[in-house]
C-alpha cells in the first residue's frame, strides 16, 4: 500500500473544540489510505494543561503517529512555540472568536498553513486581510465549517439541484437555538460580550447551511449574494440573544429565514424545511452535523390537500466520530495537492458569510468594544 500523505499538525489553545478536532484525528478509519494525521504539538498558554490534553486526548497521537509514521506529540507553552516547531506544516485554531485574527496572522507569519475555528474571523474585512497575506505567502487558509464536509449535505445538493426532486426552491426556513441564556455565566464565551458571544457568531453559520445548499449554490441562483434583512433581540450583557436572518435572493424569487437564538431550544425532529414547487425535504439533525432528511414530493395531479405525501425518501447517512476528521481529510488532501483554499469551504464562502453577519450585526446594533476588531468597528 502507498505511503498515505501526512497532515503534520500544531493545535493552538487546549479547550473544547480543539480535544473534539484531535480525538477525531486520532479516529482509526480503515477506508482512508491516502492521507494520515499527525498531532506534532499542541501548544496552551499553560504548559502542563498542553500536556494534560495529550495524555487525556490523544496519548497515542494521530493516525500517523499511531502507524509509527511521526514523532509522538509535543507540549508545548505558548502559541508561539507551536508557530515555530519545525515539524508543523499547519496551524489548528481553537482560540476564542476575538483573537481568530491575530493567531491566524501569526501562524501565516511563522510559514504555516492554517485551519481556523468558525467564526473565521469577527468581521469581513479581517478575514479579507488574512486571505491576502495567504495568498501572498502562498499558504493555504480555511475556516473549520466542518458541516460543509458532511456525506448528507452532498446528498442534499445533488437530490436539489441534480435530481431536482422537489422541483424549484422556493423557501427555506431553519433553526438552531440553544437555550444558554440565563444557565451559563454571563461571562461565559458563549454569550459573554468578552468573548464576543451570542448566537449569530455562534450558531448563524450553521442555520445558513440549508440556505447556501438550496439557494446560494442553486446553479440558477447564478452566484448572485442574497440581501440581507435581520432581526435581533439582546442580552443584558449587549450580545445578540435571538436573530433571525432573512436572505432573499432575486433570481430565485426565493427567501430563506433563519433563526438561531440562546434563549431556546431548536424544535425537535425538524430542524429545517426546504420547500418547492414538487414537494418538500424536512432536515431532522442539528444543523452542524447532518446527517438525516426527509424528501416528501407532492403527487402531480393532486393538490396539496388532497396529497398524502406517503411515499417520503429518508436519507440517512451517518460517519464515524464528531466528523471534524472530514474536513480534516479534505485540507490534508488541499495541502497535499497545492491549493491554497478548499473548493468547497472556498476563501469567498466564508467573506459572504462574514459579510451576512456585519450586516446583521449593523442592523441589529451589535457593536463589540474598541479595540477587539482588529480592521473596522461593524456598526460603530
Ligand atoms: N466547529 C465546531 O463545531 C465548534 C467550534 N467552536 C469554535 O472554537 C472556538 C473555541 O471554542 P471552545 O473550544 O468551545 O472554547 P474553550 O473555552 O473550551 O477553549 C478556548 C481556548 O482558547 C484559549 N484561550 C486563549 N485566550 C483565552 C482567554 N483569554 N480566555 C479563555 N480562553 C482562552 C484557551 O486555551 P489555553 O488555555 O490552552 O491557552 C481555551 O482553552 C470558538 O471560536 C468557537 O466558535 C466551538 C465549538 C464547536
Ligand atoms: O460550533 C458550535 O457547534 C456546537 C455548539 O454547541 C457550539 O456552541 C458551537 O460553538
Amino acid at each position: 500500500m502507498a505511503t498515505p500523505y501526512i497532515a503534520k499538525w500544531g493545535i493552538i489553545g487546549a479547550g473544547w473544540i480543539s480535544s473534539m478536532f484531535v480525538e477525531d484525528i486520532a479516529l482509526a478509519r480503515p477506508d482512508v489510505t491516502d492521507v494520515a494525521h499527525a498531532v506534532a504539538a499542541v501548544g496552551s498558554r499553560d504548559i502542563t494543561k498542553a500536556q494534560a490534553f495529550i495524555d487525556k486526548h490523544i496519548p497515542n497521537g494521530g493516525t500517523a503517529q499511531q502507524a509509527g509514521l511521526a514523532p509522538p506529540p509535543v507540549a508545548c507553552g505558548s502559541y508561539q512555540e507551536v508557530f515555530d516547531h519545525p515539524d508543523v506544516d499547519i496551524i489548528y485554531i481553537g482560540t476564542l472568536h476575538p483573537t481568530h485574527y491575530d493567531d491566524a496572522k501569526a501562524a501565516l507569519a511563522a510559514g504555516k498553513h492554517v485551519l481556523v475555528e468558525k467564526p473565521a474571523t469577527l468581521n469581513a474585512a479581517e478575514w479579507a486581510d488574512l486571505v491576502r497575506i495567504a495568498t501572498e505567502k502562498k499558504l493555504f487558509i480555511m475556516e473549520a465549517f466542518w458541516t460543509r464536509f458532511q456525506p448528507a449535505v452532498q446528498a442534499l445538493w445533488d437530490k436539489l439541484h441534480k435530481d431536482k426532486v422537489i422541483g424549484n426552491v422556493t423557501a427555506v426556513h431553519t433553526d438552531f437555538s440553544v437555550p444558554n441564556y440565563n444557565v451559563l455565566p454571563d461571562d461565559h464565551r458563549i454569550v459573554g460580550l468578552a468573548a464576543a458571544g451570542g448566537p449569530l457568531l455562534d450558531l448563524g453559520a450553521y442555520t445558513m447551511v440549508p440556505a447556501r445548499i438550496a439557494l446560494h449554490d442553486n446553479p440558477d441562483n447564478k452566484g448572485a449574494v442574497p440581501t440581507v434583512t435581520c432581526a435581533m433581540s439582546k442580552t443584558r450583557m449587549g450580545t445578540d440573544l435571538s436573530t433571525t436572518i432573512v436572505l432573499d435572493y432575486p433570481n430565485l424569487d426565493a427567501r430563506a429565514c433563519c433563526n438561531t437564538s440562546f434563549a431556546t431550544r431548536f424544535p425537535h425532529d425538524t430542524t429545517a424545511t426546504i420547500i418547492g414547487t414538487g414537494g418538500q425535504i424536512i432536515i431532522h439533525s442539528v444543523l452542524c452535523r447532518i446527517t438525516k432528511f426527509t424528501i416528501f414530493r407532492f403527487t402531480p395531479g393532486k393538490t396539496r390537500e388532497e396529497d398524502k405525501w406517503d411515499t417520503p425518501e429518508v436519507v440517512d447517512i451517518d460517519f464515524p466520530g464528531t466528523g471534524l476528521n472530514l474536513e480534516a481529510d479534505a485540507v490534508a488532501r488541499d495541502i497535499r495537492d497545492g491549493k491554497l483554499e478548499d473548493p468547497l469551504v472556498t476563501h469567498k464562502y466564508t467573506l459572504e458569510t462574514l459579510d451576512i453577519f456585519d450586516e446583521c450585526r449593523r442592523q441589529g446594533k451589535y457593536v463589540l468594544p474598541e479595540g477587539m476588531e482588529k480592521i473596522g468597528r461593524v456598526g460603530a
